[in-house]
């Protein structure tokens, strides 16, 4: 018999991406489905629809579904993978956003049939034809209502690892059941993106994972139920019932992959479901020791940091998230999230660098640490930290405003966006470290711009650490082909059962393949340490005059 495989899935923001493992980590097949680009005719913009209500960001469900057909006909034909060979399943899908099932949607998905994909079969299976994403800024009137309710944001964070945040799904619900209570009330069941695509697999509806449930608002950070008082504030008693079983922990065996899979792409009928996390965990799961700060330079910048389990509550603050860890139980990821990341800069590239990457590069590499003294910060979307600021700022570094939006920027517009996006990262850093991590030793980049080794340079002397990268930028889904494969080891090994995902790779053998790129140079990062105090005044004002608009 052929060594097993192992199958990880990623539905991120712009794109569903899908990676084949084997036990050693070694990668025998990746690929991907573009929504703008391989699915036009849905209009997406960078994976989203931008609706009429303010700050309303959306993807059509359907768009996934079709992401799944295509992808799945594209890995057979064009790869001709041998899916009896894939012995479980697991993967990630941008946090937060939330697909609401309709009735019919629930039943058919019981029964699909193996002649028909999954659009024909499941278009029209959803309460919500448009399923809110992350990038979603609409429900801040929901989000203030839920932390007045429990005592305020820090008691919201202190029980559920976060203030209330607009893309949360907590608020996303509240909306609906505030505004829009015959929709709530066809939803039959409520799931995360990443459960949705488990779902998928397992032709029912899957449970929620647990590292991905604590980006909802409404699980309790601690023992990592869910807490009641909440699901009724944000839903009222259904909501119990639209959500479903209590998260479970990465690495569970939810059963076997559906009929239809078996019949349709001749998966293996043993091939295990294991649940879906969030794409930060699951970065995490494949990149990071505790020590180690992951930069995800994805669509969203994030900053993540693995924190071990201890006896003591996690530090919970109302700037930065705190998450459960998907394969440590008791252990937590802390994390910092920009919206305005991989879309702002590639709108200064489009600007002003006639779409070139080479030429955006080119302009950072003739300039010097510190853009000669300038400052300046690009907010297209509106943000989440700082909180709810919008617009583009120039300063001279010594915090005077130069201008407002727009105007004449002499210095390099690549250098400043990628400097105070990095700043930003630098001087939250130490807030979120819980003593237990002390301090730290290394910066695993990945995501889209890991491939940019002039970004690199700046992370490195920024943020005063060593760059590391993985042989493939697409660790979240590498995350849940390990997921998926720890799963079968604990399933289908004799006295696995309770053994941990740590354990799983020191048996296999498998080391995090890491290639360090760059180490910081220290007259460089000293520049940025005098720079730090007169970035965290410009942006002040950039935050009294945001308040003031
Ligand atoms: N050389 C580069 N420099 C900076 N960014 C890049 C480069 N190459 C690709 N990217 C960015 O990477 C982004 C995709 O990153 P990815 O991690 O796949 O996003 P997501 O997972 O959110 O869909 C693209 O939108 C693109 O702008
Ligand atoms: O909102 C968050 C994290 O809180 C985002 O990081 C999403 O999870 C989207 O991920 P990418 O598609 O940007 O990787």
């Amino acid at each position: 018999m052929l060594p097993p495989l192992f199958l990880g899935l990623d539905l991120s923001t712009q794109q569903l991406k899908a990676s084949i493992i084997d036990e050693a980590e070694n990668l025998l097949y990746e690929e991907y489905i573009h929504f703008d680009s391989d699915l036009p005719h849905h209009g997406t913009q960078n994976g989203a629809h931008y609706g009429d209500r303010e700050g309303e960001v959306t993807c059509p469900v359907v768009v996934w579904l079709e992401a799944m057909d295509v992808l799945f006909d594209r890995l057979t034909e064009k790869h001709s993978v041998d899916f009896g060979r894939v012995l479980a399943v697991s993967g990630a899908a941008q946090q937060h956003g939330s697909v609401y099932w309709n009735a019919k949607g629930v039943e058919v998905l019981g029964k699909l049939d193996k002649s028909k994909g999954l659009v024909d079969q499941l278009e029209g299976g959803f309460s919500l034809e448009q399923a809110p994403l992350w990038m979603d800024s609409s429900t801040t009137k929901e989000c203030r209502e839920l932390e007045e309710a429990v005592g305020g944001a820090q008691n919201l964070a202190d029980r559920t690892g976060s203030r209330a945040y607009e893309r949360f799904t907590a608020s996303q619900i509240k909306r609906l059941y505030d505004y829009d209570r015959s929709t709530y009330d066809k939803t039959s069941r409520i799931s995360l993106i990443s459960s949705f695509v488990a779902s998928l697999f397992l032709g029912k509806v899957a449970p929620i994972e647990i590292a991905d449930a604590s980006g909802m608002n409404l699980m309790d950070i601690i023992s990592g139920n869910w807490d009641l008082e909440l699901l009724k504030l944000c839903g009222g008693d259904e909501l119990k019932e639209k959500i479903g079983e209590q998260p479970v922990g990465g690495g569970t065996n939810l059963g076997t992959v559906a009929k239809w899979w078996v019949e349709r792409y001749g998966f293996n009928e043993d091939c295990i479901v294991a649940p879906f996390t969030g794409d930060n965990p699951s970065s995490i799961v494949s990149l990071s020791s505790p020590g180690d700060a992951i930069l995800s330079l994805g669509t969203s910048t994030t900053l993540l940091v693995s924190i071990p389990p201890s006896p003591d509550p996690p530090l919970c603050t109302t700037n930065s998230h705190m998450l459960a860890h998907p394969t440590a139980p008791g252990g937590h990821i802390a994390m910092l999230c920009y919206k305005n990341g991989d879309l702002a800069r590639k709108s200064v590239k489009d600007q002003h660098y006639g779409g070139s990457w080479e030429q955006f590069d080119q302009s950072i590499k003739s300039t010097s640490s510190g853009n000669d003294g300038y400052l300046r910060f690009y907010f297209p979307m509106k943000e989440i930290i700082p909180d709810g600021v919008i617009g583009e700022f120039g300063f001279k570094a010594a915090g005077k405003l130069v201008e407002g939006e727009g105007g004449e920027f002499k210095p390099s517009y690549s250098r400043a966006i990628c400097e105070t996006q990095l700043l930003s990262i630098k001087s939250r850093l130490h807030r979120i470290l819980p003593h237990s991590i002390g301090h730290l030793h290394r910066c695993i980049v990945t995501g889209g711009a890991s491939a940019n080794e002039t970004i690199l340079h700046l992370v490195a002397d920024v943020l005063d650490l060593p760059v590391y990268v993985a042989a493939t930028s697409a660790s979240a889904t590498i995350g849940g082909g390990l997921l998926a494969q720890f799963a079968w080891w604990k399933a289908t090994k004799e006295g696995k059962k309770d053994k941990t995902f740590e354990e799983m790779r020191e048996e296999v053998g498998a080391t995090k393949s890491l290639k360090k790129v760059l180490d910081p140079r220290k007259h460089e990062s000293e520049i940025y340490d005098a720079i730090l105090p007169v970035y965290e005044e410009c942006e002040d004002k950039i935050i009294e005059i945001c308040k003031s608009k």
